[in-house]
């Protein structure tokens, strides 16, 4: 999405988690220094069903279900639970402080990396991103986005791919892996996942609308900001 519609929400973020903006603009510049221009043609959704999945402890109980999606798009841990069920990742949406090493064999093997610079995770960027094979690494921000660092939209891994999966134009989103109620996780995670849901239910509503204007059932695709 672009930044003007996203920045107001990043605020928001911001202000919640007590993050300075100036941080994440930092660890973009970091990344900014092995990133190169991403090819998406090679990721194109059109027409697909899209598995978003989550690394919720849920996960292992219905991992087959991305075996009916076109293409499968992993955060995090989830990508090692994917690929140990058998089925090949499309995707990776990380900030590299779970599972750095599944990157590296994902980039060596191929396989795309979106890779998420933000100002918590600055040593894990300069430690891991240039050891990836950086035709594979997308590198994205949460800040204003840069030359070959992007910002689609989206705060914790899961609906980051999410975001991604909706820019590349996917025809449908199909979530597995997730639990919003999950009791093992502590506090802080349980913040992010707040904030991931609610960033869905945004991309949820935006997708309605703008399916609604293709059905000429609307006037107006502005979404309602987040307050
Ligand atoms: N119950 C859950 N527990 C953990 N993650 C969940 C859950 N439900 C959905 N998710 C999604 O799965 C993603 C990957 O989870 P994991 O715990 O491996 O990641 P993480 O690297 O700690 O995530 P992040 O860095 O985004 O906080 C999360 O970013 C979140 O979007
Ligand atoms: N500054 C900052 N940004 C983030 C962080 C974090 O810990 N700090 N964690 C994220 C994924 O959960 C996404 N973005
Ligand atoms: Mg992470």
């Amino acid at each position: 999405m672009n930044f003007e519609r996203w920045n107001p929400i990043y605020e928001s973020i911001l202000g919640d988690f007590g993050y300075p903006r100036d941080g994440d603009e930092r660890a973009r510049d970091v990344i900014s220094e092995y990133a190169e221009p991403f090819d998406f043609e090679r990721l194109d959704c059109a027409g697909d069903a899209v598995a978003v999945v989550g690394a919720a402890p849920s996960l292992s109980a219905e991992v087959d279900r991305v075996g009916d999606a076109e293409k499968i798009f992993a955060a995090s841990t989830a990508a090692d639970v994917v690929r140990d069920a058998g089925h090949d990742v499309d995707l990776m949406v990380t900030d590299l402080d779970k599972n750095p090493g599944t990157a590296l064999d994902l980039t060596r093997e191929g396989t795309p990396v979106a890779a998420h610079a933000h100002g918590d995770n600055v040593p894990l960027i300069e430690a891991w991103v240039p050891r990836l094979e950086p035709a594979h690494v997308l590198a994205t921000t949460q800040a204003e986005p840069v030359d070959a660092v992007y910002n689609f939209g989206g705060f914790t891994d899961g609906d980051r791919a999410a975001f991604l999966a909706d820019a590349l134009g996917a025809e449908e989103l199909r979530f597995v892996g997730w639990d919003f109620d999950d009791p093992t996780v502590d506090g802080a995670k349980a913040k992010k996942l707040r904030w991931a849901e609610r960033l869905l239910h945004y991309l949820e509503r935006r997708r309605e609308e703008r399916f609604s204007v293709l059905d000429g059932r609307r006037d107006s695709i502005e979404p309602i900001p987040l307050s």
